[in-house]
């Protein structure tokens, strides 16, 4: 035998000491890795690799020295670990979420192929607390693996030989394919540490948490032994996977003076004894030998089953062990050991019964439910207010409230007519379910229809209320001014956040105006059509008015007397009408705007546009006025929309000076009309600009091709006018599906090669032009050089016509003269330093300071730039 190994003293200092020291490791414990990697080979083929509790770092020595270079190496130990070539390392305690989110930072989404652990912690206590406190590192370094490891991955561990050593095993053996311990040639035989190489990582998806656990996994299962009795206890013991003590061999050797490996024992021993679990463990048959056990076996409850259970214990199943507890039960309640649970819950329910009621305990009873009832409703009803405000809020966010609208909902609501009413979609989406109709509103009916009991007296006040026909389509066009309204919010949405918004709308409204410049305002049919509608619309009105479309609203027919309507054209075209044929029925109409126009310039909010609709605005509102060609008769219609005759006449007054309201009648069959109804001062400022900037468009240019080479004529151009795109009624469309098709139902122009590639060349030569401030800019300082230049130059003669000169003298000056007038170089800037700490007082040259300089205090510093600053602004304000 050789000589005993020593961890203490000099028998510390054995070969691999001396190795390690030898061959520059920083631990002897280094060459336990060696061993173990000779044995199972897994640093080879290792790309990533962390290593538990690695300092001094001879682990990390041997991993960087034998796995494939650029491979990752993380070393963490709670001390620093002085650096390794190609090894990461840090300071933290494994058993910290620290150390793990440190390890994530390095590794990033990377698995590791070995995970290290050669943990051992501060020892010095008894034996028994270290081994528990290393077993605990151990666990928890596990936990670390099992989070880093890639799937097949190897972790090796430190573990020392104590009680807990078996419940580490199992447990490693359940997330480990293979799993073997073994304890390499350099560790001492005095140490009890071991080392268990855990190989093929299961990698399952889900671990039990109680893995990791001390508490579970190294639970004492004496300690935890049910209670007698206490059923359910046992049966947690059974099902607990974390019982290594189950695999336990019993070691308690045999019993005093039974020296037998089988082991019968009588059933009154079974049914009388504390611990049932343990009894049936430990023994392997059930016997009936005495007379009472004679006589349970005539008992209906011993079934054959549990007979021939008792008969050999140690092959029970689930199902029989579970009978076996269960017969002994029933014969403990026979015997009158336990009580029956039945019998008591029939004694309980005896009681009650006869059982006196007490009337104050009735009284308070009933107070309790009362309270609960009113806190109830209290609850409900302030769940209602908030949601009100929360409904308030909301819109309010969503810009579809003013404050100012606030205010006039809130007085709105006093008239009966507010914004409960308007936004109260319920009202509307019942009545419309009633009519079968509006089915997109499904979502909300689902959101909405909440079925307490407010909602359903809520709705049979609402079917009350919502009897009449009027009422139901009150509520639908309250419902599409909803709609409006929600959509404006949108679109102030997208205005808020689209920075080119503004531009958009602008080359929206100009198109709008290249389309149609009739009828700039409307009137008596603001009601039917309050949209944004552009010329068409309005036009078709005008039409339907006319009598031309004889699918017309009879509503406007009768509001017109079967007049023709008015409608909108340039005078030039009118009075050539009226030159042509105008029948001598028609009229002319004028608008007056007044407080319409107003709000549309102020561009007020939907709720407020619904709030001025109502009746009481109805003197202040748009105001219409029409008469005969002799201007003496004046429609009912206009009257009734006029709040007394003075103010008609005033709006008379006002529209006679105001000709280009006028609007003609049109022909029933007169369509040219339709489209031909360009605005002559529109036509100059096009052909202006045209006439400045050439054509801008593609289709514009080849147009103009095409009619220059004769490929269209002006018929080609009136038919092509006529297209599914300029024939659409536009009435009664909501605004955002308008707003959708201007953007998307757009005719598709056909555009030459030729045109665009014109235009293009057009735009390159626009590109090429230098912006206007950097020609000027230039032009500046080509000025400037010149009268530098003329400025030497008279110097220059000045010096030539001098005559105490010499002409070597003079050729030397005007050389000098002519170098600075043709220099472009900037004069020389002077810098001002302030003398500050050291510097102040001392003369010379500060440090750090190159050129010309001069030295000031940090007050002149100031006064100079406040000066410059002030003569900058008085130049600005100047030239303003
Ligand atoms: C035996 S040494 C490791 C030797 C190392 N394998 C080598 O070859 O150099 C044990 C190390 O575990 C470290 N340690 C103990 N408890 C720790 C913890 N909770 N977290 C991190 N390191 C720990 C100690 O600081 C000690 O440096």
């Amino acid at each position: 035998m050789g000589k005993a190994q020593k961890k203490t003293g000099k028998g510390r200092l054995d070969k691999y000491y001396k190795l390690a020291k030898e061959q520059g490791y920083r631990a002897r414990s280094a060459f336990k890795l060696i061993q173990l990697n000779k044995k199972y080979s897994f640093l080879e083929s290792a790309r990533c690799c962390i290593d538990l509790c690695a300092a001094p770092g001879g682990w990390l020595q041997v991993a960087s020295k034998y796995m494939p270079v650029n491979s990752v190496i993380v070393g963490v130990d709670l001390v620093p670990i002085k650096p390794i070539p190609r090894v990461v390392t840090f300071a933290a305690d494994i058993t910290t979420p620290v150390c793990r989110n440190l390890i994530r930072g390095e590794l990033k989404d990377w698995k590791a192929d070995v995970v290290l652990h050669d943990g051992a912690p501060n020892v010095g206590t008894a034996w028994v607390q270290d081994a528990y406190s290393q077993s605990e590192l151990v666990l928890m370094s596990m936990k670390l693996a099992v989070e880093f490891l890639i799937k097949g991955g190897t972790f090796i561990t430190k573990v020392f030989r104590s009680v807990d050593y078996n419940n580490l095993i199992w447990v490693f053996n359940q997330l480990f394919g293979r799993v073997e311990a073994t304890k390499p040639p350099s560790s001492r035989n005095v140490s009890a540490e071991i080392f268990v190489v855990c190989r093929d990582f299961l990698a399952p998806k889900q671990i039990d948490p109680k893995f990791f656990d001390p508490k579970h996994v190294f639970k004492d299962l004496t300690m935890s032994a049910p209670a007698e009795g206490d059923q359910t206890a046992a049966a947690n013991a059974q099902v607990n996977v974390f019982q290594p003590e189950k695999k336990r061999r019993k070691r308690d050797g045999y019993d005093e003076g039974d020296y037998t490996l089988f082991k019968k024992a009588s059933a009154a021993e079974f049914i009388r004894c504390q611990d049932a679990v343990t009894f049936l463990g430990s023994v392997n048959k059930i016997t009936f030998q005495t007379d009472e056990e004679k006589e349970w076996l005539q008992l209906d409850v011993t079934t054959p089953d549990v007979q021939a259970n008792c008969e050999d214990l140690k092959v029970l199943g689930k199902g029989d062990f579970k009978t076996l507890m269960r017969w002994r039960t029933a014969l403990r309640e026979e015997i009158g050991l336990d009580v029956k649970t039945k019998d008591t819950e029939e004694l309980t329910e005896a009681v009650e019964i006869t059982e006196e009621v007490d009337p104050e305990q009735e009284i308070e009873e009933e107070l309790e439910r009362l309270n609960s009832e009113a806190s109830a409703r209290a609850k409900r009803e302030r769940r209602r207010a908030n949601e009100l405000k929360q409904r308030t809020i909301q819109r309010m966010q969503l810009q579809m409230t003013a404050p100012l609208d606030i205010g006039l909902e809130q007085a709105d609501a006093a008239l009966g007519h507010g914004q409960d009413d308007i936004f109260d979609l319920d009202h509307t989406v019942r009545s419309l379910r009633k009519k079968g109709g509006l089915s997109r509103l499904a979502d909300q009916e689902d959101a909405e229809s909440d079925s307490d009991d407010e909602g359903a007296e809520d709705e049979a006040e609402n079917d009350e209320s919502l009897d009449s026909e009027e009422e139901r389509e009150r509520k639908v066009h309250e419902l599409e001014d909803e709609l409006d309204g929600l959509y404006n919010a949108y679109q102030e949405r997208l205005k808020e956040r689209d920075a080119k918004y503004k531009v958009k709308e602008a080359r929206k409204k100009n198109k709008e105006r290249e389309e149609w410049n009739g009828i700039q305002q409307s009137d008596e049919d603001s009601d039917e059509d309050e949209s944004e509608d552009g010329g068409w619309d309005r036009m078709e009105a005008a039409k339907a008015r006319a009598g031309e479309d004889s699918d017309s609203d009879s509503d406007l027919e009768d509001s017109e007397d079967g007049q023709p309507g008015p409608s909108s054209m340039s005078s030039k075209k009118r009075r050539k009408r009226e030159e042509d044929a105008v029948p001598a029925s028609c009229k002319r109409a004028r608008v007056a705007a007044t407080l319409e126009t107003t709000r549309l310039a102020k561009n007020l909010s939907r709720n407020a546009e619904v709030w001025f609709d109502q009746d009481v605005f109805n003197g202040m509102r748009l105001s219409v006025v029409e008469d005969d060609e002799d201007e003496e008769a004046t429609s009912d219609d206009e009257v009734s929309k006029s709040e007394s005759p003075d103010d008609a006449n005033e709006v008379e007054d006002e529209n006679e000076n105001d000709d280009d309201f006028e609007v003609v009648p049109q022909e029933a069959d007169e369509d040219v009309g339709m489209w031909d109804a360009a605005d002559e001062d529109q036509d100059r400022v096009k052909q202006e600009i045209i006439k400045q900037r050439g054509l801008t468009t593609a289709e514009a240019v080849t147009l103009a091709q095409q009619l220059v080479n004769r490929e269209k004529t002006r018929t080609h151009l009136i038919n092509d006018g006529f297209n599914r795109y300029s024939l659409n009624a536009k009435d009664g469309l909501p605004s955002w599906f308008l707003d959708d098709e201007s953007k998307h139902y757009k005719s598709n122009l056909p555009v030459t090669k030729e045109a665009i590639a014109a235009l293009r060349a057009k735009m390159r030569a626009l590109d090429a032009r230098p912006i206007k401030k950097i020609a000027e800019a230039k032009a500046r300082k080509k000025m400037k050089a010149v009268q530098k230049l003329e400025k030497a130059m008279r110097k220059a003669e000045g010096v030539n016509e001098a005559s105490d000169m010499t002409e070597r003298e003079k050729a030397k000056q005007i050389e000098k003269l002519m170098k600075k007038g043709m220099s472009t170089k900037k004069t020389k800037e002077v810098k001002v330093v302030v003398a500050k700490g050291v510097h102040r007082g001392v003369k010379g040259r500060p440090k750090g300071v190159k050129g010309r300089y001069v030295m000031v205090d940090a007050r002149m510093k100031k006064e100079v730039r406040a000066k410059k600053r002030k003569e900058k602004a008085n130049k600005k304000r100047k030239r303003t």
